[in-house]
């Protein structure tokens, strides 16, 4: 791949360790996705790779969710791989076997929220200059239904509800409060902690721990493996829209205009 976006290392302990590393801001391009998940599959495939923690190389932010520009006057078909690769992350994080941990060094709206939620354990640094959260309907777009129910999955209904509908981002504290995160620590703690964490978590029997976790989630990943190609269309025909392409084109501005 052109850009190396992630770095890997697998230790003693069976850990590895996923470096986001795509300036300026981690942004999920299609090139930076399926890199991704190529790079969970090798590690799920790997035997001695029980358990990945993610965290960015870059300073401040983990990611900035989505690369907007794709989904910006863009062909049917690049949408069409674009959110197919969207879709494929997820299942195989939110569905990996492995314990996976967010080291969340950074903000992190959107779809850098959802990598987070996906994980197992998020710990965040308590810098409350640090956000975190779906604020999909900030840009003037609605987060989809399997983004929904990770996050319900996370938090409950009620605040899952007032979150999404404000396109919330909470800072760190907050969303420690809310539960969002599981725990706050010093930002230079972070990788100790969550080495820590993977190691509490690795410490039982993997096959009891794996089948809890699809016990936990299969309903919400089935649901979106039944519905891939139904979702990949309701994308589609969303962002075509020209009122969806301007918000996200006035979103974009208002990025740049806040640098000046
Ligand atoms: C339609 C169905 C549902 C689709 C679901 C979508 C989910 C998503 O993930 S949508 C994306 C939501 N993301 C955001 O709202 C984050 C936007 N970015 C920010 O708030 C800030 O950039 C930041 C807090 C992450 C970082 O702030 P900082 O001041 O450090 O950097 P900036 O100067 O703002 O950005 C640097 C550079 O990067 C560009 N950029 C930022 N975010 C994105 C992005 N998500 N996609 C593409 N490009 C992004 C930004 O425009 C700047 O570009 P220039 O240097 O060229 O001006």
């Amino acid at each position: 791949m052109a850009a190396a976006t992630l770095a890997r290392r697998i230790g003693r302990s069976g850990v590895a360790v996923m470096k986001f590393k795509s300036p300026p801001v981690n942004s999920l391009s299609l090139e930076f996705l399926t890199e991704f998940s190529i790079s969970l599959e090798k590690l799920e495939n790997n035997r001695a790779c029980r358990g990945v923690i993610i965290t960015s190389a870059l300073p401040k932010i983990f990611s900035s969710g989505l690369d907007i520009t794709e989904m910006c006057g863009k062909s049917i078909e690049h949408y069409t791989e674009f959110w197919r690769a969207v879709q494929e992350m997820w299942l195989r994080l939110y569905g990996s076997n492995m314990v996976t941990v967010a080291a969340v060094n950074g903000s992190s709206p959107a779809g850098g929220c959802l990598i987070a939620l996906s994980c197992d354990y998020r710990i965040m640094a308590e810098n409350p200059k640090f956000s975190i959260g779906l604020n999909e309907a900030q840009l003037g777009i609605v987060a989809p239904f399997w983004f929904k129910d990770t996050f319900v999955n996370v938090v409950g209904h009620r605040i899952a509800e007032r979150s999404l509908q404000l396109g919330s981002l909470h800072p760190a504290p907050e969303a420690h409060k809310l539960g969002l995160v599981d725990e706050l620590v010093p930002e230079e703690k972070l990788m100790e902690k969550a080495a820590a964490v993977m190691a509490q978590w690795l410490a039982l029997p993997d096959h009891a721990r794996q089948l809890t976790k699809t016990m936990m989630r299969k309903a919400v990943l089935d649901r979106l493996v039944a519905h891939r190609e139904e979702d990949i269309k309701n994308f589609i025909s969303f962002v075509s829209k020209e009122s969806i392409q301007k918000s996200l084109r006035m979103y974009m501005e208002m990025l740049k205009k806040k640098k000046s």
